[in-house]
């Protein structure tokens, strides 16, 4: 099995593009969702992040106040760090039981792991090809606003929350200009995707 990262900053273009590698075959493993499960309703997660943060973060039915906690951690980097120190461990090993099983069931299987914070999290795996959405920053800031309708200061927020432009780009084998229309952007996988069926990748 090839296992390819792909990373790139918030509303970079990353969905669009693993969506892409799914239907094109690839085996997608995202972090994004793993990160959900780790603070599933009667988690551990979700128990030391009601003991760290306090109630405020947990909704009337129990499960996490997303928009809440998000508040909280993207206005601050040591409330961020202890969020992170309790959900990343978990990311980590849900990953690589997830990788495992695709091993296990297909050994010629192309896996695609997703992952928004491969370069503050540090590349802890070895990947096969590191891919990044490339976007910049005022880009990423503009579909925040527009797209996800935060405003303008908390979109901020989440851009300066991560690793900037630069650093990204410095890991990666493959760029994906997202900037572009999303034809442009699927044709850019495409090409890749073809790339690493013929082994040229
Ligand atoms: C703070 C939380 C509750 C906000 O939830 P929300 O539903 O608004 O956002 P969602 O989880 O969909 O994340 C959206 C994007 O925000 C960015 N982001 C999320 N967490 C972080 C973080 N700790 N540091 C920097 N950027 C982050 C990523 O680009 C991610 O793709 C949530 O993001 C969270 O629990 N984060 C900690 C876990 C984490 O690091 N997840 C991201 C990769 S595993
Ligand atoms: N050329 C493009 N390529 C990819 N996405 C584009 C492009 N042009 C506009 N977009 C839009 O930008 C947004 C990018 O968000 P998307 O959820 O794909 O990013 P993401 O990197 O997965 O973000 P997150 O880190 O928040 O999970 C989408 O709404 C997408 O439609």
């Amino acid at each position: 099995m090839r296992v390819i990262a792909l990373t790139g900053g918030i509303a970079s273009g990353k969905s669009t593009i693993s969506s892409r590698l799914s239907q094109l075959g690839a085996s997608v493993v995202d972090a994004d969702l793993l990160s959900r499960e780790a603070v599933d309703a009667g988690s551990p997660g979700l128990a030391a992040i009601a003991e760290r943060f306090g109630s405020d973060v947990i909704a009337a039915d129990g499960s996490l106040d997303r928009a809440a906690l998000g508040s909280i951690v993207f206005a601050d980097e040591a409330a961020r760090n202890d969020l992170n120190a309790i959900v990343h461990p978990e990311v980590r090993r849900l990953a690589a039981e997830r990788l495992a099983t695709i091993a296990r069931n297909d050994p010629d299987a192309i896996a695609v792991y997703d992952v928004p914070l491969l370069v503050e999290t540090g590349v802890d795996h070895d990947f096969d090809l590191v891919v990044v959405a490339d976007a910049d920053a005022e880009i990423r800031t503009q579909r925040l606003i527009s797209l996800r309708n935060l405003d303008p200061v908390e979109a901020r927020r989440r851009v300066v929350a991560q690793a900037s432009d630069e650093e990204r780009r410095r890991i990666a084998d493959v760029l994906i200009d997202t900037t572009g229309s999303l034809e442009e952007t699927e044709a850019q996988v495409d090409s890749l995707w073809a790339d690493l069926v013929a082994g040229r990748r």
